[in-house]
């Protein structure tokens, strides 16, 4: 009798995810795309490989590129799910559609629901939407001035002199296993030094202050390179193992020192400070007009220029590096332009900044390649329609019912011939001239495009630039690649995963320094 009535409820499950699934294809006219089983949100589509029918797996957007629009035909396809409930993605790659959605924030908000994990230290600028983020906003953008700028460009530049002066001194070839081992340490120092007001040095030993367990240095990258540990480990099974242990300890004292830093400075004699925390205090003090953000409110946004502030860049300079290192004509190219700007060998300054077109022009190309946010996720808010084309130019408008997931496809976009010639190839030069802006969204566009984007692109110059001035970069030989070809060194080093942002696997890289003999 149990079994009977079992199966019958399973029946009436199967019959009605059925029909939901063939009603929610009819709601987009069936347009063309991925029919599969999970939902894109669903976390096993994070985990799984691509399965036919099932799920177009893990890292797709990045993995596939343009691929999946040739194959269905149309720059904007669609993905009809099954399980756990039907739901309907349009991916778009179509630059002009886009940009209908960046700029119709009340029609296509950003999906939240994507950043929920990240407000673990206070509601915050990305994880939010509406009233609350227009709050957010308001008192954060203020922060990124120009005076921030120079801030970020001098401190970065003193800390590639230091790298170069104290830690790699008179070696001529410095070879690393994992480049990242190098930028991920630049990037955490200046979002310290810039973004906290925090100077860390490559070789100090700070003793650890009282009340506290940790240095700040040492909580800084603790919590910076857990964050993906921290958002899929549940807290209450942390203590269980020694490496999870010093996470919760991490973020813990970061908090810790957060808190400090704030009474610290809402109780000290004013200074003229240009961090990004001092400013965000200071404009909190000052905002009349509306709401004072909470004490966790401040927390939970300089977290995020923390997490967002780092990583992203840190991995596009590891990226960048790789390229330069494959593509050895490249990196002449850019060394001789760096050459005429700087002809007397002297630091660069923040005013030289304009004129190191070129070191601009291999992080776009490399952001084109490798966008660190490879999908970025909005909802559509009402019933509506985008329109996009065929490689033949006709036309087809497509409903998208309220409630449909709308991903921007960075990579899909990027790679798109009818906006990129020769896609595949790493060529700086394309963003010298004429090029199609509507078409390179590696830091979104329209209200919610990024804030930090001069942050990065200060420090990214400063670093390429100082880099690449003083050392060539090469790809590590390792004898256990010998041999290989140029294609299967290109996938080796190039190959990526998708943390929180898209993440170099490994790139071993070497350098050396510019007129001395090597042999
Ligand atoms: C390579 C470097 C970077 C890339 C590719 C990048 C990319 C992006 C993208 C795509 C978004 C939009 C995300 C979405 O809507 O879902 C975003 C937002 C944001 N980024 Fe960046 N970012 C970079 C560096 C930075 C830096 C250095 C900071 C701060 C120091 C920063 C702060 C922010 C903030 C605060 C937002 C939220 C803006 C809002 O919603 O109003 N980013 N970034």
């Amino acid at each position: 009798m149990i079994g009977l009535l079992a199966s019958s409820v399973a029946a009436v499950y199967v019959v009605r995810l059925l029909l939901d699934h063939f009603q929610a294809r009819r709601s987009i006219s069936d347009h063309p795309g991925y029919r599969i089983f999970f939902s894109q949100s669903s976390i096993l589509s994070n985990f799984l490989p691509a399965i036919r029918g099932i799920t177009p797996g893990s890292n797709h957007l990045f993995r596939n590129r343009h691929k999946m629009y040739e194959y269905f035909g149309w720059d904007i396809i669609s993905a009809v799910s099954v399980w756990p409930w039907n739901s309907v993605t349009i991916y778009l790659a179509d630059a002009a559609a886009i940009k209908e959605v960046t700029t119709s924030r009340a029609r296509f908000p950003k999906s939240v629901r994507f950043y929920q994990t990240l407000l673990f230290f206070g509601p915050n600028i990305i994880a939010s939407e509406g009233d609350e983020w227009k709050k957010y906003r308001k008192i954060s953008a203020p922060a990124f001035s120009d005076r921030n700028n120079k801030l970020v460009w001098d401190e970065t530049a003193k800390i590639m002199t230091e790298l170069f002066g104290t830690v790699w001194g008179d070696q001529t070839t410095i070879s690393l296993d994992h480049c990242l081992d190098v930028t991920l340490p630049i990037a955490l120092f200046v979002i310290g030094a810039a973004g906290f007001g925090r100077k860390s040095s490559w070789i100090d030993d700070d003793s650890i202050p009282a009340g506290h367990q940790m240095t700040f240095k040492d909580a800084l990258h603790g919590a910076a390179s857990s964050v993906f540990l921290n958002i899929i480990i549940p807290r209450g099974v942390m203590g269980f193992t020694e490496r999870t242990r010093k996470v919760r300890l991490a973020f813990d004292e970061l908090h810790k020192y957060m808190t400090d830093m704030i009474r610290d400075r809402q109780t000290s004699e004013k200074e003229e400070r240009h961090d990004l925390f001092s400013s965000l205090l200071k404009a909190n003090d000052e905002d009349s007009g509306g709401a004072k953000l909470t004490e966790s409110e401040l927390i939970g946004n300089i977290y995020m220029f923390l997490i967002a502030g780092h990583e992203s860049t840190a991995h596009t300079l590891c990226f960048a590096f790789a390229l330069l290192a494959l593509y050895p004509d490249e990196q002449e190219t850019l060394f001789q332009h760096i050459k005429s700007v700087l002809s007397d060998g002297r630091v660069p300054t923040y005013e030289d900044m304009d004129l190191l077109t070129h070191s601009v022009a291999v992080f776009y190309e490399t952001l084109r390649m490798f966008p660190a946010v490879t999908g970025i996720p909005k909802d559509c808010a009402e019933d509506t329609t985008l329109t996009t084309t065929n490689a033949q130019g006709e036309k087809t408008t497509i409903p998208i019912p309220k409630g449909a997931g709308v991903i921007i496809d960075a990579s899909g976009l990027h790679f798109n011939p009818r906006y990129w010639e020769d896609p595949e190839v790493f060529k700086p030069a394309r963003f010298l001239g004429k090029w199609p802006h509507d078409a390179f969204m590696p830091f979104s566009a329209g209200a919610r495009a990024c804030l930090g984007r001069k942050f990065f692109e200060t420090e990214g110059i400063a670093v390429l630039t100082m880099l690449v001035s003083r050392y060539t970069i090469e790809v590590k030989e390792e004898p256990q690649f010998a041999g290989e070809t140029f294609e299967a060194k290109r996938d080796r080093v190039l190959a990526a995963w998708p943390g929180l942002t898209l993440s170099p696997v490994r790139v071993p890289l070497t350098f050396k320094l510019r007129g001395t003999k090597h042999t």
